[in-house]
This record gives C-alpha cells, sequence and structure tokens, in this order.
C-alpha cells in the first residue's frame, strides 16, 4: 500500500545523517512510499518547512558531512501548543510515518509528538556522543572518535616537541564514550570521564602521582595528554589547567577540540550504520511500528521503546574500561 513517509534530522549533527536520509529515501522509492523531507528539526514541522525527496537528491551524498535537511534545537517543541500544531501539519500533508534521526532529546520531542499524533513514529541514533541506550552505536559516533585522535595526533607532536603537557577536552555531553575511545586509540596517558569521576582533589592527586612516576623512571623531562570530558570540571579546562600547572610545576596548556568533532565526511563504520538502520526503519512501516528507535545491538537490528532511550543507563563498555586502566589511569600503580 503507498504511503505518505517524512524524515527530519533534529539537534546536534552527526557525520553519517547524510548516509541515512539517502538509504531512507532509496528504500521508500523501493516500497513505493512518498518521501518528504522537513528542514531544520522540528522547527520544519511547525512551519511546514518540507521538500520532496528522491534518488536525483540524495546522489552523492553518502559521503557527506552535516545533513541535507539542516538540523537545530527547537526548545519551543517542548510545549503541548507545538505539539497540536505539528500534529495538525503531518495531517495536513497526510504523513503515515515520521522518521526521526537524532538523539535522546529528538527522540524525547517524539515521544511528546506522539501523545497528539496518530500516525508511526520511529527514531534513528544519531549522535557524535553514543549516549542512546539500546543500540551498541549511535550514527556519527566512530567519526568522531577517528577526527578525536587526529587532532590528539597533532597535539602529541608539539607535546612531544616540547616536552609538554596538554589538556585536550572533547565532546561527549555528559558521556564518556568519546573520551574513552579517542583517549585509548591516540595512546593518551591520562582521561578524565564522567562515569568514574570521583572528585577534583582525587583526580589532581592521581595525575600528579602517574605524572611523578612516569618522570622518575624516565629520568628527564616528558610529554603527557589528558583527555577530559567536556561539561565536567567545575569551572571548565582552563581551570584545571590553571590548577595543574600549579600541581606538577609545569605549564600545562588546554586544547579544546570543540565541533571539530562534529564534522567530516562519515567513516565506513558510520556510513554501514546509518544504511543498515534506514532501510530497516523503512521495513518497520509496513509492519505498524511506531514509538521505537532502531539500533544495531550485536549484529542484529533491534527496535526499542523510544523512553528507554534516555531512562535505561548506557554503561561504558568493560573491556575499554579495563585496558583505560591497564595503560593509562593506573598504569604506574
Ligand atoms: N522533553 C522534550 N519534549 C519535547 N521536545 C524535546 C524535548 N527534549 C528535546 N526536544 C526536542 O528535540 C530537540 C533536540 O534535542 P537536543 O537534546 O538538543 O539534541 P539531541 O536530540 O541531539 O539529544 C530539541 O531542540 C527539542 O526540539
Ligand atoms: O552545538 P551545540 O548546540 O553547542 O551543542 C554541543 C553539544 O552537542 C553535541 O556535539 C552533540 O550532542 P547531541 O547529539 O546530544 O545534540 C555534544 O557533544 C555537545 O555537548
Amino acid at each position: 500500500m503507498t504511503k505518505n513517509v517524512a524524515v527530519l534530522t533534529s539537534g546536534g549533527d552527526a557525520p553519517g545523517m547524510n548516509a541515512c536520509i539517502r538509504a531512507i529515501v532509496l528504500a521508500c522509492e523501493r516500497a513505493g512510499y512518498k518521501i518528504f523531507g522537513y528542514e531544520h528539526g522540528y522547527n520544519g514541522l511547525l512551519h511546514q518547512e518540507y521538500r520532496l525527496l528522491n534518488n536525483k537528491v540524495v546522489h552523492n551524498l553518502i559521503q557527506r558531512g552535516g545533513t541535507l535537511l539542516h538540523s537545530a534545537r527547537c526548545l519551543e517543541f517542548k510545549s503541548e501548543e507545538s505539539a497540536r500544531l505539528a500534529a495538525a501539519n503531518l495531517e495536513k500533508l497526510h504523513i503515515d510515518a515520521l522518521l526521526v534521526i537524532g538523539g535522546d532529546g529528538s527522540f524525547r520531542g517524539a515521544a511528546h509528538l506522539g501523545r497528539f499524533w496518530k500516525g508511526q513514529i520511529i527514531g534513528l541514533p544519531g549522535t557524535i556522543d553514543n549516549d542512546i541506550s539500546g543500540t551498541d552505536a549511535t550514527i556519527g559516533y566512530y567519526t568522531a572518535i577517528e577526527t578525536a585522535v587526529d587532532s590528539i595526533d597533532k597535539v602529541r607532536d608539539t607535546a612531544d616537541a616540547f616536552e609538554r603537557i596538554f589538556l585536550v577536552e572533547v565532546m561527549g555531553r555528559h558521556s564518556g564514550f568519546l573520551g574513552l575511545n579517542a583517549a585509548l586509540a591516540s595512546a593518551s596517558d591520562y582521561v578524565i570521564l564522567p562515569e568514574l569521576f570521583v572528585s577534583e582533589d582525587k583526580t589532581v592527586k592521581d595525575i600528579v602521582l602517574q605524572l611523578n612516576e612516569r618522570r622518575e623512571q624516565k629520568r628527564k623531562n616528558i610529554s603527557y595528554i589528558i583527555v577530559l570530558t567536556e561539561n565536567l570540571w567545575p569551572g571548565g579546562i582552563t581551570a584545571l589547567a590553571e590548577r595543574l600547572t600549579t600541581e606538577t610545576r609545569s605549564e600545562v596548556r588546554p586544547v579544546i577540540l570543540g565541533h571539530v568533532q562534529r564534522g567530516g565526511s562519515p567513516v565506513s563504520q558510520d556510513r554501514l550504520l546509518a544504511v543498515k538502520l534506514g532501510c530497516y526503519a523503512v521495513s518497520l512501516i509496513a509492519k505498524g511500528s511506531t514509538g521505537v528507535m532502531v539500533g544495531e545491538q550485536n549484529g542484529e537490528a533491534v527496535e526499542v521503546p523510544l523512553e528507554a532511550t534516555w531512562t535505561q543507563p548506557k554503561l561504558l563498555e568493560k573491556l575499554s574500561v579495563e585496558t583505560l586502566e591497564t595503560l593509562m589511569n593506573n598504569r604506574y600503580t
């Protein structure tokens, strides 16, 4: 049966969102569905800002960063009035199913809309933070690790040349996946993550202990790279850099990687996840699924209730944490 399907991207953009849009469009065409793209996240739903999508529009798109449909944060969407307006706009276009590519905030928005609209709603996890329960990885996460590792490798060159200590801030919002895996893959020396954080004093004491032990063993000046997850240190990276400068008796330079981590051509792991989840989400439309996010767990496609994506805790991988302790944070203890 022919259906009208709409897709939007919402919240922080992530590399691979375009690959996902492409897969959705091609899978919809194959199923005989008409496909609409709402622009600027939930703002597009409120202002009936959309375009028709087809295979020509998504040609040569899989490798491009950002999102063809643009993304946005739309605070007014949290109100009942906005959700009712969005529902009315979807009705006007006779949309049967809405696919939302975004993070946990976008899924809260999707669940909110679901209280006022009877169409099918399916979420697809798109965020560099990998902070969504119900899927092993999120679209954009692997590319962000690559970008952070590439940047830390460059910081290492100058750190080694000057035998300096660097403090590198990575994104992640309140989650340590990006920090943990970027630090491991770049052979950083210490990593500060929300999931393992005990206190400021303990962290500083640990770093000084590890650093001094390393200095003792090498019997010379050393370079040292500490990775810090954003939004964690009271007073921010500058406050920590100043404190470490005092306590290590060496100049500690802060570097914020920032939005660089959201850009770039998606690596193949993100493209693959994006196309698999895009096709799977479209296959669920005929089945009548709604109020779910699609994810990948141990190589299998899964549907999880939208609410579980933000209510269930997502734990760091045990093996990665153990490796971190051996090679980084507890290396000399
Ligand atoms: N509780 C909520 N109710 C309704 N809409 C929400 C809610 N939380 C977030 N949203 C919508 O989802 C958008 C994206 O959420 P945000 O948390 O900024 O990003 P992400 O989806 O990447 O986590 C918000 O700008 C808003 O439009
Ligand atoms: O671009 P903004 O609005 O400053 O948001 C920054 C935040 O967005 C992210 O890059 C992505 O987070 P979301 O995918 O949850 O939106 C976070 O890592 C970061 O904290």
